[in-house]
């Protein structure tokens, strides 16, 4: 693992919640994306190296809608920027992790992408993602 990529926050609106953000880090929106394939439309921000990902539900299926309903808005995810998600997938499934998905998917940037089940990394919902 190189470093933590971005971390996930589950919000209702971007729009306001880009303002706020906005407001809170001194910077502004510099991309927004819809990952279709997992019903969301993400923006980032970033301040310094590190890098705000804000997620809003595009679909009622979309994991981030289940995750407000129960939780409301928050913190949902760290992700993990890794040098081969192949390998690193691989080294988990060993150790005993669930991973939520068998071949690596595709994320925002074109990512590979890989997540882990929360319930075995204390509460957690972790994200793997490879640069293409
Ligand atoms: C675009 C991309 C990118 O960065 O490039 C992204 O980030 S996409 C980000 C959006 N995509 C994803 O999150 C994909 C991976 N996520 C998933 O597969 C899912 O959301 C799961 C994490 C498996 C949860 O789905 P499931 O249908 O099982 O929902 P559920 O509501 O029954 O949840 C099962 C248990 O996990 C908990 N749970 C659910 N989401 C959680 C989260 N984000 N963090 C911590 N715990 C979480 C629930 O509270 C529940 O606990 P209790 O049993 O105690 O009630
Ligand atoms: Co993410």
């Amino acid at each position: 693992m190189k470093k933590v990529e971005h971390i996930g926050i589950a919000v209702n609106s971007i729009e306001t919640a880009g303002d706020i953000y906005t407001k809170l880090l001194n910077t502004g929106i510099y991309k927004v994306e819809e990952v279709a394939s997992e019903h969301v439309k993400t923006a980032f921000l970033q301040t310094g190296p590190n890098k705000i990902e804000l997620l809003e539900a595009t679909h009622p299926d979309s994991a981030i809608a289940k995750f407000i309903a129960k939780k409301g808005e928050g913190i949902h995810h760290i992700a993990f920027e890794v040098e081969d998600i192949y390998a690193e997938m691989q080294r988990l499934r060993a150790e005993g992790f669930v991973l939520l998905n068998e071949e690596p998917k595709r994320g925002a940037d074109n990512k590979l992408v890989c997540f882990v089940h929360p319930k075995g990394t204390n509460g957690v919902l972790v994200e793997l993602c490879q640069s293409v």
